[in-house]
């Protein structure tokens, strides 16, 4: 990750840092507004990435899903990645697929928890489960991963996803110290 991050890292004594990732329209940003705000905010498509690190326990960097190749070089300081799926296209979940596994290379040798975010569960039409069966991205229990259906609408699901990726990031620190 950037120099911003360590800096600000620094500066405010911050104590998790979150990359969110996904593709391009998925909600990523809705959800880093949701998380900074507490409601639902209209938003634009990213450029580049936002970044908030005023609240003291997250520092998070949306990125944008249109420079998906860009993604890996905020992973190395990170404790926790978002990977967002938009449960209401089913037409793109090869697409998804495939940035699963990419993620999945990326982060092989890195300790960083993962959650996976099926937002707009308002308008949901994926089977999440049967998804995630079916790319097997949850079987491999050196990599382990959570996952949580979400709405940055209304607001449901997300505190529980952020709590499940806070207790996998724990999980993950412990064994680092065991190391
Ligand atoms: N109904 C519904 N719409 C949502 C939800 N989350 C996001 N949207 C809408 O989906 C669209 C894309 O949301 P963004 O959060 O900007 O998506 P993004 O992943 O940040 O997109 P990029 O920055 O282009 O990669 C916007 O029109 C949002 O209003 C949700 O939970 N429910
Ligand atoms: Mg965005």
């Amino acid at each position: 990750m950037g120099c911003i991050c360590k800096t600000q890292a620094n500066q405010q004594t911050i104590k998790t840092k979150l990359v969110i990732v996904g593709l391009e329209q998925s909600g990523k940003t809705a959800i880093f507004e949701y998380i900074k705000r507490g409601n639902f905010f209209e938003t634009q498509p990213t450029e580049g990435y936002n970044v908030d690190f005023n609240n003291k326990d997250y520092l998070i960097f949306d990125l944008a899903g249109r420079t998906p190749n860009l993604w890996q070089h905020y992973y190395q300081n990170a404790d926790g990645i978002i990977f967002v799926i938009d449960s209401s296209k089913k037409e793109n979940l090869q697409q998804v697929k495939e940035q699963l596994m990419k993620l999945n290379q990326d982060i092989e040798l890195l300790n960083i928890g993962v959650l996976i975010m099926f937002t707009k569960s308002d308008l949901q039409l994926i089977d999440c489960e049967a998804f995630l069966e079916e790319c097997e991205v949850l079987k491999n229990t050196e990599q382990e991963k959570v996952w949580q259906s979400c709405s940055s609408k209304t607001g449901e699901g997300i505190n529980e996803g952020i709590q499940k990726l806070m207790l996998l990031i724990k999980k993950w620190n412990i064994r680092r110290q065991k190391i």
